[in-house]
């Protein structure tokens, strides 16, 4: 199945098609119905993006919903985030996306979502960290065989200065097992491949939901 939608198929500056930048595409376009089914990019929200194995990033652009995109809604960057077409304006948030492509070399997808779990939750607390421990799901982390874990995952005041955000990111990237939250914002998530990227969105934002759950049912059990 494609999900490329126009007829048109990328070209190289040599006139010969662009299987592997087609790919990416289609994989970015698929991934973004795929969040917007389940409710992650409301509005204009959200970004993603997929590193080629020959360095070239393919990224959304900015604004527009991720739900819809076609194949002009993806953009390529430079590992500083900057467009390789000066015309083109790719995500605000593109500098977030190439930090973990420097810091991390196996990764290849990256996906930001805005779920209502994710908002509501890191709005719900001043804590730096949010905690996720026995649950049967957290083994879709790399690493994680088991749910007797605790897994910390860090929330970082939201800021619209998206290079200051990435230097607070910068300091704990090392240390992330399930990608990180900023407050009232949404989920950064990564994987080597967008397969990879797409489940382990998906169990964060499951183990979440979970949690915003446990949190309503404490609060029923209190107020009875
Ligand atoms: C609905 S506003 C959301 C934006 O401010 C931003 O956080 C976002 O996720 C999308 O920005 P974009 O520039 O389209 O990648
Ligand atoms: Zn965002």
């Amino acid at each position: 199945m494609s999900f490329v939608t126009d007829t048109e198929h990328a070209r190289t500056p040599s006139g010969t098609s662009d299987i592997a930048w087609d790919k990416a595409v289609e994989q970015i376009i698929h991934a973004g119905r795929r969040m917007d089914q389940r409710g992650w990019v409301p509005a204009t929200a959200g970004n993603l993006s997929v590193r080629l194995a020959d360095g070239r990033i393919a990224v959304t652009r900015s604004g527009g919903h991720k739900g819809f995109l076609t194949r002009q809604g993806v953009i390529e960057v430079g590992l500083d985030g900057t467009s390789i077409r000066p015309k083109d304006r790719p995500s605000a948030e593109t500098l977030l996306h190439c930090q973990i492509y420097a810091h991390f070399p196996d990764a290849g997808a990256v996906l930001h979502g805005h779920s209502v779990a994710s908002t509501v939750l890191s709005m719900a607390s001043t804590d730096s960290e949010l905690y996720l421990a026995d649950y049967e799901v957290l083994k879709v982390f790399e690493g994680q065989t088991t749910h007797e874990t605790r897994l910390a995952v860090p929330v970082f005041p939201n800021d619209q200065d998206i290079a200051r955000l990435s230097r607070s990111v910068a300091l704990f990237l090392n240390d992330m097992k399930a990608g990180y939250i900023i407050r009232g914002h949404g989920v950064y998530v990564w994987g080597p491949d967008m397969d990879t990227a797409l489940a382990r969105l998906e169990g964060l934002e499951f183990l979440l939901a979970c949690e915003l759950e446990q949190a309503k049912l404490r609060a029923a059990v209190q107020e009875a």
